[in-house]
């Protein structure tokens, strides 16, 4: 608890990394609390959430940014201009790398814009559950020959290992100063996305492979009715129209099965009764959409 009488920190860190690496779920792990969505596919992170994890007087605000690796697509090249503008104030960087499946040449534009930038490093590598020591070992000692990382964790974002050690450490980096959020506050993304990337994830969660990556949940309504539960309608998104049946499934029953999933998570985060409405949209060029892009907290950039 933050009673006021002994000095108070508080300040943002920018969680840098490639796809997959496990930002989410270590934001997720540092914030005690679902405000990120996780999953298996690359590049899911779209809109740049922000988490706030506390430790004893210290405010850390996290930016989650999403995957930033080789920007071909427009979508692609202002989700790095949202990573890096994200980080531009940041008091700290964690550098999270999943030392498992992340080639180190794919670090390289990582390390090359990471040199440039002021900000104190922390090196994170994850994954430790599953990850070989003797190659872990060899990894860090390589980033940090590149780097001048401050400190080194391994940890796994998944289980929580080696979690602790590192949030204090990055308490210990924070300025001294004022709470920007006030102390039961642990996201500022709105309750409008959040939602949205829970059914983007129940959709990812229930066609695995049948769709790429290419959709999009839009919200669209999202109000509250006299009795107190909240009426939520989405889009559903897809680059084809051959995708739709996909998502519709037989006789609707794959975007039923969707939207209960999702409805109920919703409705156990809100505390409050929840009614879903999702429909699909068909749209060829959403990626180019340029208010799709603001809609998922984007800058529009050509
Ligand atoms: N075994 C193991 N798996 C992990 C760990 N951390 C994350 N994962 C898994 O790795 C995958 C990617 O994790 P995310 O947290 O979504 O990764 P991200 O870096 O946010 O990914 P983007 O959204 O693509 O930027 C998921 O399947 C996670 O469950 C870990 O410590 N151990």
């Amino acid at each position: 608890m933050n009673t006021h009488d002994t000095p108070t920190s508080c300040g943002v860190v920018a969680v840098i990394g490639a796809p997959n690496a496990g930002k989410s779920t270590l934001v997720n792990q540092l914030v005690g609390q679902k405000v990120a969505i996780t999953s298996a596919k690359a590049q899911t992170t779209r809109a740049r959430m922000l988490g706030i994890a506390l430790l004893d007087e210290v405010q850390m605000i996290l930016v989650d940014t999403p995957g930033i690796f080789a920007p071909r697509r427009r979508l692609d090249r202002a989700m790095v201009s949202a990573a890096w503008e994200g980080a531009e104030s940041a008091d700290a960087v964690l550098l999270i790398v999943d030392p498992i499946k992340q080639r180190r040449h794919e670090l390289e534009p990582l390390l090359e814009a990471l040199e440039k930038r002021p900000e104190r490093k922390i090196l994170v590598l994850n994954k430790v559950d599953k990850a070989k020591k003797e190659p872990l070992l060899a990894l860090a000692q390589d980033l940090n020959s590149r780097i001048g990382f401050e400190e080194t964790f391994f940890v796994s974002a998944l289980t929580g290992d080696g979690v602790a050690d590192m949030k204090q450490a990055l308490a210990a980096m924070m300025p001294e100063g004022v709470w920007m959020y006030p102390e039961d506050q642990v996201s500022d993304a709105s309750e409008r996305l959040l939602a949205a990337e829970i059914t983007r994830e129940q959709v990812y969660a229930q066609l695995h492979d049948e769709l790429p990556y290419d959709i999009a949940v839009r919200p669209e309504l999202y109000q509250n009715r006299p009795d107190g539960s909240l009426e939520i309608h989405q889009q559903i998104v897809v680059a084809r129209e051959s995708q739709r049946p996909i998502v519709l499934g037989k006789g609707g029953a794959k975007i039923k099965a969707i939207g209960e999933a999702a409805r109920k998570e919703l409705a156990e985060m809100l505390g409050v009764k929840v009614h879903l409405f999702l429909h699909v949209k068909h749209s060829e060029n959403w990626s180019e959409d340029k208010e799709v892009f603001e809609e998922m907290g984007l800058d529009w950039v050509r």
